[in-house]
């Protein structure tokens, strides 16, 4: 089990970006993907290799292939706005979707899709959404997933809040989480502090 927030100067300034209240839904989600790459890239490190005999133009070698199906899995709404950044990194990866939202008076999360490729067992999930706030929407769509089969399960979010980190851990402790930053706390609305808001309606444009 580990906690990894990304130190990185171009995560750091395209958040910033993101947080500032007068960004537009279109920077927002440019912004969004650029990190979702970054992310991606940093999550994806240490994925299982296998080798592999190629020919370059000079001569035969031996390669690498990644050795794992990745499945990537948002939470909608917002999680959809890290998908694109993901698949451009990932262009094998399989796309699982699982739809929840959060009673604005309970924070209870509430389950409303969910549909998965075939395998689950046998592959590498990510689960992505943009915001880790109570850790109840993220902790839902684990045990959804595993209960279909899944063993090797990562949460990625961009802003997480200190409670719902260690809600999530004290739940699925197996789960590695990487976070984008790790943000100070949640106000009496379960929002995240400073955070960027509500995700799904910045990235969509809803109110
Ligand atoms: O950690 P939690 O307290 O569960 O909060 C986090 C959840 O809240 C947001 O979704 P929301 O319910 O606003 O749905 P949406 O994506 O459709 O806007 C966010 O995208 C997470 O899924
Ligand atoms: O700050 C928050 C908390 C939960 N969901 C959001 O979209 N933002
Ligand atoms: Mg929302």
């Amino acid at each position: 089990m580990s906690v990894k927030i990304l130190d990185h100067a171009l995560i750091k300034h395209k958040l910033s970006i993101m947080r500032d209240k007068n960004t537009s839904t279109y920077i927002f989600k440019q912004n969004l993907d650029e990190i979702a790459m970054l992310m991606a890239y940093e999550v994806s490190k240490d994925f299982p290799l296998k080798l592999k005999d190629i020919e370059t133009p000079v001569c035969k070698t031996t390669g690498y292939e990644v050795d794992k199906q990745i499945v990537l899995v948002p939470i909608l709404r917002a999680g959809i706005g890290l998908v694109d950044g993901f698949r451009t990194i990932m262009p094998n990866a399989k796309i699982g979707h699982i739809g929840m939202y959060r009673d604005e008076e309970t924070l209870i999360p509430h389950e409303y899709y969910a549909r998965f490729p075939s395998g689950l067992e046998s592959s590498k999930v990510i689960i992505v959404d943009p915001m880790l706030a109570t850790g109840g929407s993220a902790m839902d769509a684990i045990k959804a997933i595993k209960d279909r089969g899944a063993k090797d399960i990562m949460m990625v979010c961009l802003v997480g809040a200190p409670e719902g980190v260690k809600a999530l851990q004290e739940a699925h402790p197996d789960v590695d989480i990487t976070l984008a930053a790790l943000d100070h706390h949640l106000n009496e609305k379960g929002y995240i502090v400073p955070g960027l808001g509500d995700a799904g309606d910045r990235l969509f444009g809803t109110d």
